[in-house]
């Protein structure tokens, strides 16, 4: 899968993308991300890539122009794509868009701007508006590199474990179980009994139990199309 990111930071991105699950993935040849700095893609001698807002108001609005010229360089070579630009406006980004974009897309655009916003124009040319939480970043790049992070960890081989990509969280429909590792006991705060019992059933329905009671009390919203067994579970809680 490729992903191509427009910013005027490539260096967020840049640097980001070498650690950890995603460094893995790209030295596994399974992603690749090439980062465009849209100051590039300007036609004056200061590379400006914002304005004024026509209408007045605080701030300055990114031009079209960049995005424009940008867009139009990745295209040149007929190849599909998905442009997503990101945005507080956008549509919420979840683990399901996650898994839609991981199936349908062989390749993405992320298109982040800066300051107040960019020209409105802009989105006549991308496919979708996503935002990744209900709250103000100062920039696209850091939502950017959730969707990068995330579609990234639900490519088969992407993470060297299969299980744990079908394990996460919310893949599920509830929040994850709590995790132990040594040392046994640290100040007096001990592991559970139960995940040293060995005995896995018993484990499992712990483990169980302790996600739907955590699903329960931070994101009950999340908590729909229970199976039969997960709502017994569930009604035992309450
Ligand atoms: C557009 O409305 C804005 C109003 C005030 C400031 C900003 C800053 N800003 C600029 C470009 C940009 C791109 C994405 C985001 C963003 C996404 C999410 N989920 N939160 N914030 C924020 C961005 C934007």
């Amino acid at each position: 899968m490729k992903f191509e990111v427009l910013t005027i930071f490539p260096e967020i991105i840049e640097c980001y993308i070498k650690h950890g699950v995603l460094g893995k993935a790209l030295n596994k040849g399974i992603v690749e991300v090439k980062v465009y700095n849209l100051r590039d893609f300007t036609s004056d001698k200061h590379k400006k890539v914002d304005d004024y807002p026509y209408g007045g108001g605080a701030g300055m609005v990114m031009q079209i122009e960049p995005f424009y010229n940008a867009i139009m360089h990745l295209k040149a070579d007929e190849k599909p794509r998905k442009l997503v630009l990101l945005s507080p406006q956008g549509r919420k980004f979840t683990q399901k868009l996650a898994q839609k974009f991981m199936e349908e897309s062989k390749a993405m655009v992320l298109i982040c701007g800066r300051y107040e916003g960019i020209d409105e124009r802009v989105k006549a040319f991308v496919d979708e508006e996503v935002s990744i939480g209900d709250y103000v970043l100062s920039g696209g790049e850091l939502a950017a590199l959730v969707i990068i992070d995330s579609v990234v960890r639900l490519i088969p081989g992407a993470l060297g474990d299969e299980l744990s990509a079908v394990e996460d969280s919310f893949m599920k429909g509830f929040l994850d179980y709590p995790h132990y590792t040594r040392p046994e006991d640290f100040k007096g705060m001990k592991v559970p009994e139960v995940l040293l019992s060995g005995d896995h059933k018993k484990i499992a329905l712990w483990r169980k139990r302790q996600a739907l009671k955590n699903t329960l009390k931070n994101r009950p919203d999340l908590l729909k199309n229970l199976s039969p067994e997960d709502m017994r579970i569930l009604k035992e809680l309450c």
